[in-house]
């Protein structure tokens, strides 16, 4: 059982209150001015991931009282019981153990009193084999050619991963196969990706953990029917379909073999998926040598949380700070900023991965909190970003927490590109921490009268002491990347175990499911709705005389 502690009731919480009154009032480039050293106190180098968080408002009292708070909320008991396979996500009765796909050292880890290493084992052994004949050209497709797409169908868990992953590692993408993903129930989705194959040569991958969401099975039973419409004969279907989940037996209803079933177990979270076989297109895309450098990247990465004094862990420092903005500056969102185009889905995978598990307002109690919990996640590739929305970073009225990300190779080494971008990279956390004062503004305008100085100087002048974390990687690799993935999960692990919610359910999408469900039928036919309130009846019934 977890801790359950208000830990806004805590002692350190308290210090932090009182110590927030005080450090609030600094501005960061006085931080920097008092303390030559905050580089060196403030980063953290984990292989090839360098952490600079000096430009936060903190000091050495800050780190402490923060620590000391995930002291205070057992956090170093809640670490043990996820490793260990506890039942921590109580509200379904579940381990939470997507560390155990990623346990490369093997370690037992059991769940029932059994070791669940054996079965994740197989799995990837499955994954292997499969991966290397769809790779190879051995897979062949009704017609006896080899696969060259793979349509993934899948979607929140059992599609962002795969998708964000082989967008971050295209570099790495074998060159006979193409991936798509088709996740929305908008027939468009799947209706422009069917205009990209061919039935001969594609391979669709069903995922999904329960295989009974709606928009998977609409979308799986349409990409079916396309494909019996060249192929006819349904014993086709064997070749051209496989799937992923947990559930053989509704796999074997829809039609596909068992034999091309890719198992996995309700301890995987679906956001936490990716790693399980729901991987499996990206072991096809990359090939499944690079799928295994991402889990080892991973597993470094659950060592370092699991081992490291919390002052010097990774994700319990970004979660420490995340809170501290959170829950003293009242910071209601936090951007991810990646400065490398391949990770342009980064953000929003981990929109799923912090907003689905820690956007909750009841806690472990079954108590209504009083404090925020999960932050608004959001954010864009630099420097896209910085010509549409850092406006608002750098003058808005809101204070926004944000995580710049760069690798300092490139895939692309072409020209002065990516001096360039790390250039915008290092230039933007330096303006959001000093800004720019009107003496400096001022000192800039020459040639200008007074009065035309006063006039255009206030929209010059940038407050600046705006938070960043920086996060250098020597290059995106599968294995960095696998680390970086690892790190911001177990970030909104601490982050839940501080806010004491359950972070590994997701009940608030089960409601719009049911009205969903609810309302289809009453599409059918053209007769007039009068069963909703009156916004959702004249909805309704707009659509259905348009629609005639
Ligand atoms: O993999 P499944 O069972 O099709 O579920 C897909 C997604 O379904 C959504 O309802 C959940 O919010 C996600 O957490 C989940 O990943």
């Amino acid at each position: 059982m977890l801790n359950s502690t208000n830990f806004t009731q805590t002692p350190a919480f308290k210090k932090l209150k009182a110590h927030h009154r005080t450090i609030s009032k600094k501005h960061l480039k006085e931080l920097f001015a008092e303390d030559k050293n905050r580089f060196k106190k403030f980063s953290i180098k984990f292989n090839d991931i360098l952490l600079d968080y000096s430009k936060n408002n903190i000091n050495r009292r800050t780190i402490g009282y923060l620590t000391e708070l995930a002291a205070e909320c057992d956090l170093s008991g809640a670490i043990e019981q996820m490793f260990v396979g506890e039942k921590i996500n109580q509200t379904e009765n579940r381990s939470v153990l997507h560390v155990a796909l990623r346990n490369r050292s093997n370690t037992p880890i059991i769940v029932d009193g059994k070791d669940v290493m054996p079965d994740v084992n197989e799995v990837l052994n499955k994954m292997k084999g499969f991966s290397e004949k769809v790779i190879s050209g051995a897979w062949k497709g009704y017609t006896n050619k080899s696969i060259t797409d793979i349509v993934n169908i899948g979607i929140g868990g059992s599609d962002l991963g795969p998708v964000m992953v082989t967008e971050a590692l295209k570099p790495y993408k074998k060159k006979n196969i193409n991936i798509h993903f088709v996740s929305n129930v908008d027939g468009t989705h799947i209706a422009e990706t069917l205009k990209k194959v061919n039935p001969e040569t594609t391979l669709f991958m069903i995922a999904s953990k329960t295989f009974t969401t709606q928009e998977t099975m609409t979308n799986a039973l349409s990409a079916r029917d396309w494909f019996l419409q060249s192929a006819v004969n349904e014993e086709f279907v064997k070749k051209h379909f496989v799937a992923i989940s947990t559930s053989q037996n509704l796999v074997e209803k829809f039609g596909i073999d068992p034999a091309n079933m890719f198992g996995f177990w309700d301890w995987v979270g679906g956001r936490y998926s990716l790693w399980s076989a729901i991987g499996l297109s990206i072991a096809c895309t990359i090939g499944f040598d690079n799928f295994e450098q991402l889990l080892l990247g991973a597993h470094e990465m659950d060592n370092h949380f699991r081992t490291t004094p919390f002052e010097k862990n990774i994700p319990v420092v970004l979660a420490l700070l995340g809170i501290w903005y959170n829950n003293f500056y009242g910071a209601e969102s936090q951007a991810i900023l990646p400065y490398d185009q391949y990770l342009h889905r980064f953000a929003a995978y981990f929109q799923q991965g912090d907003m689905e598990s820690n956007g909750k307002y009841i806690d472990r109690n079954g108590n209504k909190v009083d404090y925020q919990t999960g932050p608004i996640i959001w954010g864009e590739p630099g420097t896209n970003g910085q010509h549409a929305f850092y406006q608002l970073i750098h003058q808005g009225t809101k204070l926004i927490p944000a995580d710049f990300i760069a690798p300092a190779i490139s895939h692309n080494p072409l020209g002065e590109h990516h001096k360039m971008l790390l250039s915008n990279f290092f230039a933007q956390t330096e303006a959001l921490m000093n800004g720019k004062t009107r003496e400096e503004v001022e000192a800039e305008l020459t040639g200008k009268s007074k009065e035309e100085m006063a006039k255009i100087a206030p929209f010059k002048v940038f407050q600046g002491n705006r938070p960043t974390n920086s996060i250098l990687v020597k290059k995106i690799t599968p294995k960095s990347l696998g680390s970086l993935i690892a790190m911001y999960e177990h970030k909104i692990f601490v982050q839940g175990i501080i806010w004491n919610v359950f972070s590994f359910d997701q009940w608030g999408v089960e409601l719009g499911k049911q009205l969903a469900n609810r309302i289809y039928p009453e599409l059918t036919d053209s007769q007039a709705i009068e069963s909703h309130d009156c916004s959702t009846n004249a909805l309704i019934n707009q659509y259905k005389k348009w629609r005639k």
